[in-house]
C-alpha cells in the first residue's frame, strides 16, 4: 500500500533493524506495525478541534526536568507535595475560595503564572504529550485532575 493509499495524516516507512513496514502518525510521531484504517487524527473527521487554549497551574517538584521557577531558586517539595498542593488549588477553585487566574498568578511554577497561567492556544504536538491529551479531552471550561509530566504536576483549565 502506498502512502497515497494510506488514510490522512499516515507515512509507511521502513524499519531499519527489522526490515518491516511500519506506519507513523504524522501528527503525534507515534507508529504501529498494523496498517491503519482510520485518519491519522480525530480532527481530520471534524471530531477534534486543531487548537485548544488552556490555562494551567504548575507545581514542580526535586524530581522536576527543571527544579527552579521564578517564585523558588531550588525547588525541594516531594512528588506528593505537589500533587497535595494541586489537589488542594483544585478544591479551592470547585469551591468558589479562589479563581483560577489568582492562584496561578501566586502559585505556578511556570513562567505563564504572569498571565495567570493562560498558554494561549496550541495545537498537536506542542506539549509533552500527558499535558497534551489532558488539554485535548477537557470541555471548554472544564478542569482537569491533576497531570504529571516531566515539568512537575499540572491543573489545567480549558478557555477555548
Ligand atoms: C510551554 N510554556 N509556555 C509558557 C508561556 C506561555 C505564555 C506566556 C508565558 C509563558 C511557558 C512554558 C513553559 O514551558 N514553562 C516551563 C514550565 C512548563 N512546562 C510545561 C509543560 C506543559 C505545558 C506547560 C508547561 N510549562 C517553565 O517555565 O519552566
Amino acid at each position: 500500500m502506498s502512502n497515497e493509499e494510506l488514510p490522512k495524516g499516515w507515512e509507511k516507512r521502513l524499519s531499519r533493524s527489522t526490515g518491516q513496514h511500519y506506519y507513523l502518525n504524522v501528527y503525534t510521531k507515534e507508529s504501529q506495525w498494523d496498517v491503519p484504517t482510520k485518519p491519522a487524527q480525530p480532527c481530520d473527521n471534524g471530531d477534534e478541534p486543531e487548537e485548544v487554549q488552556c490555562s494551567h497551574i504548575l507545581v514542580k517538584h526535586a524530581n522536576s526536568r527543571r527544579p527552579s521557577s521564578w517564585r523558588e531558586t531550588n525547588i525541594t517539595r516531594s512528588k506528593e507535595e505537589a500533587i497535595d498542593l494541586i489537589k488542594s488549588y483544585r478544591e479551592q477553585i470547585v469551591s468558589g475560595k479562589a479563581t483560577f487566574s489568582e492562584l496561578a498568578s501566586k502559585y505556578s511554577d511556570c513562567s505563564s503564572a504572569k498571565r495567570g497561567g493562560d498558554l494561549g492556544p496550541f495545537g498537536r504536538g506542542a506539549m509533552q504529550k500527558p499535558f497534551e491529551q489532558a488539554a485535548f479531552a477537557l470541555k471548554v471550561g472544564e478542569l482537569s485532575t491533576p497531570v504529571d509530566t516531566d515539568s512537575g504536576i499540572h491543573l489545567i483549565e480549558r478557555i477555548a
